[in-house]
């Protein structure tokens, strides 16, 4: 039988009995991994042999457990300098042991930490005693630090290695290991004799520069060969989706809002008739700027109406709030908590002029909250923003716009429920039905701008207005049930990767 030069040498040097590692048949045929893993798949497609996969843990010490494993870890330096200062008989001054040990800066509080954990001794109102018994030559997490070191993972304790990972002493990655073993077929072919065929898998540039490549037979091309999987970049399915509801909305006949992501309390809260000691508004909620800490400009007729519908509310019967109001509120900079700051912008004439109804506008843009992380919260978060302007809207017009929308992407369940805002009047909350776990999950939040918001703004017609959250539509469309999953600094780099984007 003859076969292309990379499959003979794999099946030469694979084995009937035990499996094999790839990389070390590679090794062995002389040939790369790449072409190794090539062949074997190849070889299989035809029952030569059989591939299999395993995932393997792979350690790797950072710079530090590689500092620890040439000098100590630095709770075995203070114990050390704990003995030698008598701490097994009494209790010495810590400052003292520290000070022997040569432990320095963040060390110092590393060697502490473990000191304790590790029942070195005890640390108590600063003082510091040793455990004559507690043996530190023996630690294991020192054990399992060299063994690593010497390639001997294998040796080391489960929880050892654990620990150091926690401590950012050692980084556990996965592997995954191809093997390949002959199967009866591929012993019986080898045994009647295989020959490399004179065929070419490869075209390289000394084929082209030599012309050699007019004369060459090239290996037949399988399309079906598994081949390796290669990782690639690819756009982050959150942007993915952002995109998407972008196009959505142009679709729909909206132009897109800018704007800064730091922006005037005034344009965030004030235009939106929030008072000023409303409980949203306090740095509890909202991440405020030190420096700069104010906006340089503010329009002055506007922030006179808006003071004025705050203190004496709009109209003959208009109610204002009768709390103070100052300017100096106003103009202090936080990162916007919604992206209703740049509906204010556009909507007050100050962004791209007057605007006549009808319009419609829209953004999809971060925004960020203090709030406490959970699976459906992060401090950041993206917006859908949207509003629309037009004589005599009603509630209807604003549910049909949603159930417009969000049907572009397979969602048809929505529900309304009565809300408040300060801003809205009548306001609604949108929920869907989350496809995985059947929870009512909030996606929004909406409402048909108050004549306290509008009338400042020299808007006199009717404006339904949304903050939609885009992180919520993503777990709706795809099912995920984290979002710290999908973004942020634990994000799954496999469930990204693995996702199968929707059109
Ligand atoms: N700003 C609101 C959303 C909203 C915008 C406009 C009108 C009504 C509601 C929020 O962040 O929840």
């Amino acid at each position: 039988m003859k076969r292309p030069q990379a499959q003979v040498a794999v099946l030469q040097a694979a084995d009937a009995q035990e499996d094999r590692r790839i990389d070390g048949v590679a090794e062995e045929a002389d040939l790369v991994p790449e072409a190794a893993t090539r062949a074997a798949f190849e070889l299989e497609a035809d029952g030569l042999v059989t591939v299999t996969e395993a995932t393997l843990e792979h350690y790797d010490l950072t710079e530090e457990g590689e500092r620890y494993v040439r000098e100590s870890l630095p709770e075995q330096d203070l114990y050390e300098a704990a003995i030698d200062a008598g701490a097994d008989e009494e209790s010495v001054q810590m400052g003292q042991v520290i000070g022997a040990s040569g432990l320095e800066g963040g060390a110092v509080d590393i060697a502490l930490s473990n000191f304790a954990r590790k029942g070195y001794g005890r640390i108590d109102s600063g003082e510091i005693t040793a455990d004559p018994d507690a043996a530190p030559g023996r630690d294991p997490e020192m054990h399992a630090l060299e063994a690593v070191a010497d390639g001997r993972a294998e040796d080391a304790d489960a929880d050892a290695l654990d620990q150091l990972e926690r401590r950012g002493l050692l980084e556990i990655s996965e592997q995954t290991v191809r093997s390949v073993r002959l199967t009866d077929d591929g012993v019986t072919a080898l045994m009647e004799g295989v020959e490399a065929a004179e065929t070419v898998d490869q075209l390289t540039p000394e084929l082209l520069t030599s012309g050699e490549w007019k004369d060459v037979e090239f290996t037949e091309y399988n399309v079906e060969a598994d081949a390796e999987d290669v990782p690639h970049g690819k756009e982050h399915i959150l942007r993915q989706t952002a995109n998407r509801v972008k196009d959505t909305l142009v679709g729909m006949g909206f132009r897109e809002m800018e704007g800064p992501h730091v922006d005037a309390q005034f344009w965030i809260n004030d235009c939106l008739f929030m008072p000023q000691d409303h409980p949203a508004r306090t740095h509890w909620d909202q991440f405020a700027l030190e420096r700069p800490d104010e906006i340089a400009h503010l329009p002055e007729d506007l922030v006179e109406r808006v003071r004025s519908a705050h203190k004496n509310g709009v109209g003959p019967d208009g109610e204002g709030y009768h709390s103070p109001w100052e300017e100096e509120v106003a103009r202090g900079l936080d990162l916007r908590g919604h992206t209703t700051s740049l509906s204010m912008r556009y909507l007050s004439g100050h962004e791209i002029g007057e605007l006549e109804p009808p319009e419609r506008f829209f953004s999809v843009e971060k925004v960020y909250r203090n709030d406490t992380l959970d699976p459906t919260h992060l401090l950041e978060f993206f917006q859908i923003e949207g509003w629309v302007m037009a004589e005599d809207l009603s509630v209807r017009d604003l549910m049909g716009t949603f159930t417009e929308f969000y049907e572009q992407f397979g969602i048809t369940d929505l529900e309304f429920k009565p809300h408040y805002n300060p801003y809205t009047e009548p306001s609604f909350e949108l929920f869907g039905t989350h496809p995985e776990t059947g929870d009512v999950v909030e996606v929004g939040n909406s409402g048909i701008f108050r004549d306290e918001v509008l009338s400042p703004l020299g808007v006199d017609c009717d404006v339904m207005a949304w903050g939609l959250s885009l992180e919520r539509l993503l777990m709706l469309m795809y099912g995920f049930e984290d979002i710290r999953d999908v973004h942020g600094t634990l994000c799954d780099l496999e469930l990204l990767r693995e996702t199968e984007v929707m059109r």
